[in-house]
């Protein structure tokens, strides 16, 4: 696997990096093999004196030289394009399966991490990876010069050899921790932005209460800080020691062969030559240390690409979503015992609901009642076929709703969630009708607001009520049978929530639409057909109203 195991297992399973492995490593070793050969060339014609600088010598040393250019360049675009194409594909293939996993799986992963996983982590890798290839092709160049030294002193290869050893010793004792440290100084910035977030979005909290702002500036943001800058120093503090290790190998090795040889070696023009290749290597043994904690970090990178995939792979997902179904029956939904459990039960801290019995039939109004907490939400989440229930059945048109037809089942519905998330654009329904959502947008009273122009909203900085107006107008547009609504008019001014009761609904209604709506406003409760309340996960009555 190698030393950075995640970053490459990455690369030969979710690049095109296998098919060209051979040509790759090999241009990558030949960049390596060029530029100590040049060196070789450079040296044989600097020790031949006058002689040695002849034409056909100079043909050979740009003859290397273009291979080395050639190669190396060839080696870093191949890379390049290799790299950002599996970035692509990886981006791609997480966001397809996390299209595809159950809510519940998405609710219980960190979503932050996700998203820094698909930006900074994919950024890493693809920042490393030309270092990776220069390291790789430096430290060819390192091999072969120790050969062409094996070639000219034997002693000399193998006080090179007995250094390098006692250099990668050293090194890998200094940077043992360097892992841990990165992680850590990772983990307290993560922390510092967690504050520095809380401080920005709770700016108007933070200016009434400037105590909040001293605690979370005085306790957290400054000592978060001073952690991360603590360990980034320790860790940068450790490759300079890793750098400092190997160029006091280079100073020694240039001492043993200055000072040492000598005694084992008499030919002055060999001891000159080995000068001359150790003088020539420091670029690239620099080269190769700077290119460690590159490939440390790409590889940490890999491994977080590797568990969200782990994770995405092990996650509940339904059958894929299927194209927009516009030929979907709906004679009758049916909970029948339904049950669900949020969190352990064993723990005491969960909350359980059930067992349901509820019945919806086409072109009725059922309102949803019950105190804060009583599992009024919940119970939407189940009857959209987004919780799988633990136990119990949904019945569509008498069919039970399983993973294979659930994607299915839910084009029957629009929803607006009570903490619902407003689109900046009408996505999915692209052949709407411009003029409709303009009249729309002028039934909601937005229109001097919100502009719809090339199928997005020019703005989503409206007011809670407006926001949900807008999200309201997002599924009227999907002409869906069943609409579900919770809480909506919770936020609205007067008119708004009149306008919702008495026109918005019975209209809708009048459609043929089957409303579900989560309510508090008892005042209209004649508008619906049914009133469910809710009490501690059941349904404590129903109330037709009609
Ligand atoms: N994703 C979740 N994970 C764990 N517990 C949850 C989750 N969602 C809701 N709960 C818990 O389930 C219970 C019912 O919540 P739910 O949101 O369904 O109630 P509600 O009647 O809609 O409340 P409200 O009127 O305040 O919106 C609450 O105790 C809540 O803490």
């Amino acid at each position: 696997m190698g030393p950075i195991p995640s970053y490459t297992a990455l690369i030969r399973e979710k690049s095109d990096a296998r098919r060209e492995a051979v040509s790759l490593i090999g241009m990558t070793a030949l960049s390596g093999v060029a530029m100590g050969a040049s060196m070789a060339v450079v040296n044989a014609v600097v020790g031949q004196g006058e002689g040695g600088a002849t034409f056909p010598n100079l043909l050979l040393f740009a003859l290397l030289a273009t291979i080395f250019l050639w190669s190396r360049n060839y080696a870093l675009s191949r890379t390049a394009i290799i790299v950002q194409a599996m970035l692509t594909r990886i981006r791609e293939s997480i966001v397809r399966k996390l299209r595809d996993v159950d809510l519940q799986a998405i609710e219980a992963i960190d979503r932050e991490r996700l998203i820094k996983t698909l930006s900074h982590d994919c950024f890493v890798i693809s920042e490393a990876s030309e270092s990776i290839v220069i390291g790789a092709s430096s430290a060819v160049m390192l091999l072969f010069s120790a050969f062409y030294v094996a070639t000219l002193s034997l002693f000399a290869f193998i006080l090179l050899c007995g250094l390098v050893c006692a250099a990668i010793f050293h090194y890998r004792r200094s940077q043992r921790s360097s892992r841990a440290i990165l992680d850590a100084a990772s983990e307290s910035e993560n922390r510092l932005f967690e504050s520095i977030r809380h401080l920005v979005y709770g700016f108007r909290e933070v200016k009434i209460a400037p105590e909040k702002g001293n605690d979370l500036l005085d306790n957290y943001i400054l000592d978060y800080g001073t952690q991360a800058e603590a360990l980034r120093i320790q860790s940068q503090r450790q490759f300079l020691k890793g750098l400092a290790s190997s160029q006091t190998f280079f100073y020694v090795l240039l001492a043993s062969i200055i000072f040492i040889l000598p005694q084992y070696q008499v030919d002055r023009l060999i001891i000159q030559k080995i000068t001359y290749i150790i003088l020539f290597i420091a670029g690239p043994m620099e080269v190769f240390v700077r290119a460690l904690p590159a490939a440390i970090k790409a590889n940490a990178a890999a491994e977080h690409i590797w568990s969200v995939e782990a994770w995405l792979e092990g996650a509940d997902r339904d059958a894929p979503a299927a194209a927009l179904a516009h030929d979907l029956q709906f004679q009758s939904i049916g909970l029948r015992e339904l049950t669900f459990q949020h969190g352990e039960a064993e723990a005491g801290q969960g909350f359980r609901v059930g067992p349901i019995e509820l019945s919806l039939r086409p072109g009725e109004i059922v309102f949803i009642a019950g105190g804060n907490g009583s599992g009024k939400s919940t119970l939407l989440l189940l009857l959209l076929g987004l919780y799988r229930p633990l136990g119990g059945q949904l019945l569509w048109n008498g069919a039970a709703v399983r993973p294979h037809n659930a994607a299915r089942y839910r084009q029957l519905f629009s929803v607006v969630f009570a903490d619902f998330h407003l689109f900046d654009r009408l996505y999915g329904l692209r052949a709407t009708d411009p003029g409709r959502v303009n009249e729309l947008l002028h039934r909601f009273g937005l229109d001097r607001k919100v502009k719809f122009v090339d199928g997005a909203f020019s703005t989503l900085d409206l007011s809670t009520g407006q926001r949900k107006r807008l999200a309201m107008i997002g599924a009227l547009l999907e002409e869906k049978p069943i609409m579900v609504f919770d809480e909506w008019a919770a936020d609205q001014d007067v008119t708004s929530r009149e306008y919702y009761y008495t026109k918005l609904l019975p209209e809708l209604k009048a459609q043929g639409k089957t409303i579900v709506a989560v309510t508090h406003d008892d005042r209209y409760y004649g508008v619906a057909d049914r009133v469910i309340y809710m009490e501690q996960g059941s349904i404590r009555s129903q109330e037709a109203r009609v």
